[in-house]
Parts: C-alpha cells; structure tokens; sequence
C-alpha cells in the first residue's frame, strides 16, 4: 500500500531536524521550541474553526492542512510516533463515543 500523505510529511519533518532555520521554516520552528510550536497549533486550531463558521470549503482546507502540518511538526519535537496515533484512532474504531463517554468513571 503507498504512503500516507501524513506519513510522508512526518519524515520530512523529522528531517528538518538540525537543518538551517533560515532556509527551512520546520527548522525555524524546531528551533523556536516546543511553546512555539504549541502555539502555532492553537493558532491554527482556532483559524480552522473560524473558517468553518465564517470562510469558504476552500478556506477551511486550507486552514486543516496548515493545522495538520503543525500538528505533525509538534509530534516530532515532542517523540511522539504518528503510528501510535494512528493506532489509537483504530483502537476507537467501533466504539461509539457516546457509549465510551458513559463508561467513564463518574
Ligand atoms: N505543509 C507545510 C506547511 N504548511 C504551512 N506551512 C508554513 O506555515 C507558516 C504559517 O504561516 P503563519 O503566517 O501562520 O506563520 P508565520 O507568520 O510565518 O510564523 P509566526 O510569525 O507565527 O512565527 C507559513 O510559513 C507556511 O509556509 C508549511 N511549511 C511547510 N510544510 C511542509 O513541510 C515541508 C518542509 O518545509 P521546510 O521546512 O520549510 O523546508 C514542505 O515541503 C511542506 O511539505
């Protein structure tokens, strides 16, 4: 089966590691550190949901792709592998999340 596109982005990213911030924005914000790449999630979290209420399709898939772009840039500085992401989200499959909700604790 060919690569996901995620896939694909997350070892470019993993790449940038160590490369020149001046030519690679990854590299820039690799460099800037781990609250800046928090930031730039809740900032594109927050412009995708703007677009959704208030801009075209076309915004808001462009919105999402920046989003998912930074979000895979703040797994890599933060370890985390996107195959256990990915096999969380398989892990849901099947299960519905009204049904899992309830089961919490109260
Ligand atoms: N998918 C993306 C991608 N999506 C968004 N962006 C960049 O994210 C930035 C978001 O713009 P903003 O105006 O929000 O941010 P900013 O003003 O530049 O930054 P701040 O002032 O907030 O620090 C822009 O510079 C976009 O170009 C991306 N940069 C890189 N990629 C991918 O990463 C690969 C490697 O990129 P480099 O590391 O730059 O070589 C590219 O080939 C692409 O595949």
């Amino acid at each position: 089966m060919s690569q996901h596109v995620l896939d694909q982005l997350f070892q470019v990213i993993e790449g940038r590691k160590g490369a020149d911030p001046d030519s690679s924005y990854t590299a820039k914000l690799f460099a800037k550190g781990r609250k800046k790449i928090a930031q730039k999630v809740g900032e594109e979290g927050l412009e995708t949901a703007i677009a959704a209420v208030a801009e075209t399709p076309a915004d808001i898939t462009a919105e999402s792709a920046d989003l998912l772009y930074h979000l895979l840039v703040l797994w890599a500085d933060a370890g985390i592998d996107p195959a256990d992401v990915w096999a969380e989200l398989a892990r849901r499959q099947g299960i519905s999340g009204i049904a899992e909700k309830n089961s919490r604790p109260k």
